[in-house]
């Protein structure tokens, strides 16, 4: 899908807490609807707001996660701004390996075959035991 391409003086207008947005590494993000979640505050995105706010980012030394998140709030490109092929790759992070582990474990956490065997007919057996006894008692019972 085409992307849109804006220039920057078109990122300009918008700049304030109700249409915020900024450039990082040639996308150009709207973050108007993540301003509220943002861990670093409101204020540092509307402090960017309307520019390239690539070396704002990058300083922070911002999370893998993070970069990731760009991609969620990129609306368009910036006019001239070529894409190297690593750039439109999702960074590996430690967060979303851990969601993968987190995802094997679960996956994992189940009740082995046996112990679902042996759920199954020890109650059976109990049962079985049980009645065996009352029957055998009873008949006892009959023969005197
Ligand atoms: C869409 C763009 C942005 C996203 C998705 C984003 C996301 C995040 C996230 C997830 C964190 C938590 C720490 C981490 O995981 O790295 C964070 C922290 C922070 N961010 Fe951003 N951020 C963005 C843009 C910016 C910009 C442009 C600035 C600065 C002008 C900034 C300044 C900060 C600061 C100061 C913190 C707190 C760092 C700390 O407590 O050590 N962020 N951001």
């Amino acid at each position: 899908m085409a992307e849109r391409v804006f220039t920057l003086s078109q990122v300009a207008q918008h700049k304030s807490k109700k249409d915020c947005w900024f450039v990082i590494n040639g996308r150009v993000l709207n973050v108007t609807k993540f301003l509220e979640e943002h861990p670093g505050g409101d204020e540092v995105l509307i402090e960017s707001a309307g520019k390239d706010a690539t070396k704002d980012f990058e300083v922070i030394g911002h999370s893998k996660a993070a970069q990731n998140l760009l991609r969620k709030y990129q609306v368009g490109v910036l006019q001239g701004y070529t894409f190297k092929d690593e750039d439109s790759k999702e960074v590996p992070s430690k967060e979303s390996k851990k969601k993968e582990m987190n995802a094997f474990v679960i996956k994992n956490d189940g009740i082995p075959k046996y112990a679902a065997f042996v759920e199954f007919f020890v109650p059976l057996l109990v049962a079985g035991s049980f009645f065996c006894y009352r029957y055998l008692t009873r008949a006892t019972q009959i023969t005197y």
